[in-house]
């Protein structure tokens, strides 16, 4: 199969090298740097430094070109770009059967990525979503990884998963596109959450009541729209959040040790270099949860310090002050 990857971000190029052991993969790039770096260094020197890029991964600068070529197209862009790149396709009359891997609700309007393709895309396209725990360096080491495929056509999502499945990236279909994003979303607020708990030394007790109430928080919102239990049980769900919360390789952990370090949003973000989506989603997750009326205090307490100006400490004890609820509840 022609794989087309649309954006070579950390997740992009890994996903480029983990796929052209099976397929014939082109990685496109939009930095013209970028895209000469790789073909004289084979190399993403910019993105994902250190991991070689197999002789048979073409390079491309052409979007064009690249869409053309491919039976399957894979958006790795953040969540920022899934919209005009679905438009790109639409206007260049190109959408093929498609999945995207990122992970957040869109700025303003605080839309799952499925329901920006359905507006962009229509309801005959074929498309779905890849998540779960998954660093790019580790992808691209060939670490053993397994993730989630779900997609709005059953057969499209198994047919897929079983095409782009590895030994060392393994990967499971899956039904509920809704849960699965609501999983990939909010875990990335609460490794914020974790990162400045730790960062604040407020130990390993506290870390593991994060990620379970986070992982309550999840439940909540993905429930109310629309996901299933059992899928933040699994790999989307709770594996990613285990994952994003401990992992150190994880930049929206990495955000929220920077905080309790005192560091500011905007320096913090100077010097990731690469995209944390938990800190827009932080923002539309709270919007969404008042709205709707569902209880998620961690994901507001993150939102309160990135966005409101409160500081950790304070959002912290604020957090503690709760009254005693039913765990269940
Ligand atoms: N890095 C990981 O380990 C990892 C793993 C799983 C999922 N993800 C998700 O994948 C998505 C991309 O993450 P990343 O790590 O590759 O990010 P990154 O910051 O490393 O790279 C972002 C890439 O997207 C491109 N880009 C940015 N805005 C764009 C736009 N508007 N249109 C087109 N291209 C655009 C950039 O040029 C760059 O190539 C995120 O949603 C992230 O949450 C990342
Ligand atoms: O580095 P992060 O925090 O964006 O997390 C990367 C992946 O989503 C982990 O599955």
């Amino acid at each position: 199969m022609n794989v087309g990857v649309l954006s070579a971000g950390a997740w992009g190029t890994a996903l480029a090298i983990a796929f052209a052991g099976r397929h014939r993969v082109t990685l496109w790039a939009r930095e013209a740097e970028v895209v000469q770096t790789m073909r004289e260094t084979r190399e993403n020197r910019r993105f994902l430094p250190g991991y070689r890029l197999p002789d048979g991964l073409a390079v491309e600068s052409d979007f064009s070109a690249t869409v053309a070529g491919a039976d399957l197209l894979v958006v790795a862009t953040p969540l920022a770009g899934l919209r005009p790149t679905l438009q790109r396709l639409v206007a260049e009359r190109q959408v093929k059967p498609l999945v995207w891997v990122c992970k957040g609700l869109e700025a303003g309007t605080a839309k799952l990525p499925h329901a920006i393709a359905g507006e962009e895309l229509g309801g005959d396209a074929v498309y779905g979503a890849l998540s779960g725990p998954s660093f790019a360096e580790e992808v691209a080491q060939g670490l053993p990884t397994a993730v989630t495929l779900a997609a709005n056509d059953a057969d499209f999502a198994r047919d897929t998963a079983l095409a782009l499945h590895t030994p060392r990236l393994r990967i499971y279909a899956n039904d509920d596109l809704p849960g699965v994003e609501v999983g990939g979303a909010v875990k990335n607020v609460l490794a914020i959450a974790t990162g400045i708990s730790d960062g604040l030394g407020l130990g390993l007790n506290a870390r593991a009541a994060l990620i379970t109430r986070g992982l309550a928080e999840i439940a909540r919102l993905g429930l109310a729209l629309g996901g299933k239990r059992e899928t933040f049980m699994g790999l989307a769900g709770m594996g990613d959040l285990i994952l994003t919360c401990t992992g150190d390789l994880s930049r929206n952990r990495r955000v929220g040790l920077a905080l309790a370090a005192g560091k500011t949003l905007p320096q913090i973000l100077a010097e990731l270099g690469h995209v944390a989506e938990g800190v827009s989603t932080a923002r539309e997750v709270a919007r969404l949860a008042q709205q709707l009326g569902i209880e998620m205090p961690i994901t507001q307490a993150v939102d309160a310090i990135l966005h409101h100006g409160v500081g950790a400490a304070a959002a912290v004890e604020q957090l503690l002050a709760r009254d005693p609820k039913i765990e269940m509840a």
